[in-house]
């Protein structure tokens, strides 16, 4: 059910901080629409991660409010994290972690659906992972690791997907894989991803927000060489792995 001002999230003035008296959030305030695509980008350490381990519920928010329509999307939420975070030593296969992103829909109604491998392997054949269905994760590449991550999270039938550096270090084939599932999902849920990966910005990208601690969001309705130019003039104090510092530029204020 949509609410009537057709927000999926609200963050409103959202502060947080690992210890007291040093804040990582300060402020933060803006809402996800419906068929949202949202790029976040900052530099190093500006608190890109903890904003989406706030907004999936991992980290409480000490000051301010996240709201989410309808209340049950706070369970709902598909998060992807960065694939280094991921412990590729433990003894699971491809399938098995894969599965596991069903577990928190099913165990409690229909614990025999959940075992279920008919929809993983269907998913797994859109990710061009049904050939390595039964490797051990430990002998995965990047590419292919990141992949079963967002198999994992998709699974799960989320209502919002959230992203962690998705693209980094992976080929141009997961490359590839990875825009067009992006594409077909955001035909029915919002995205939210964070990136330092210029390249990750695609046409589809509908607001571009800009952190370093505090949050600048801008609209658009298409990644231009102009918008890009605009994105990286943001009040960040540089821009990693590459991808050019700009000299600030003021900002017409926070949506
Ligand atoms: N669990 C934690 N405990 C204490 N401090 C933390 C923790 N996680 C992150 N931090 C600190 O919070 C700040 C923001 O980190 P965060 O990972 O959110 O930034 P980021 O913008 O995602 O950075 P990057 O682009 O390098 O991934 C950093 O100074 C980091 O050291």
């Amino acid at each position: 059910m949509m609410n009537k001002t057709n927000t999926v999230i609200e963050i409103h003035n959202v502060s947080f901080g690992y210890r007291p008296n040093n804040l990582i959030l300060k402020n933060i305030s803006f809402t996800i629409t419906p068929r949202d695509y949202l790029v976040i980008i900052g530099p190093n350490g500006g608190g890109k991660t903890t904003l989406l381990r706030v907004i999936a519920g991992l980290l409480t928010p000490i000051r301010g409010k996240i709201t989410y329509h309808p209340p049950s999307l706070e369970k709902k939420i598909g998060y992807v994290p960065q694939f280094s975070n991921f412990d590729q030593n433990v003894p699971l296969r491809v399938l098995d972690v894969i599965k596991m992103g069903n577990l928190k829909k099913y165990c409690f109604l229909s614990p025999s659906r959940g075992l279920s491998d008919k929809e993983p392997v269907e998913l797994a054949k859109k990710l061009k992972l049904d050939s390595i269905l039964d490797k051990p994760v430990s002998e995965l590449s990047g590419g292919q690791m990141q992949r079963v991550l967002i198999a994992r999270a998709i699974i799960g039938d989320p209502g919002i997907l959230l992203f962690d550096e998705p693209t980094a270090s992976i080929d141009s084939e997961s490359r590839q894989i990875f825009q067009s599932v992006i594409h077909e999902l955001n035909q029915h849920i919002p995205i939210v991803m964070v990136t330092h990966d210029a390249s990750a910005i695609a046409q589809e990208v509908k607001h571009i927000a800009c952190m370093n601690q505090e949050l600048y969001i801008h609209d658009v309705g298409k990644v231009s060489e102009e918008t890009l130019e605009k994105v990286y003039g943001c009040p960040v104090d540089l821009i990693a792995h590459g991808v050019p510092h700009r000299v600030l530029k003021s900002h017409n204020g926070r949506r």
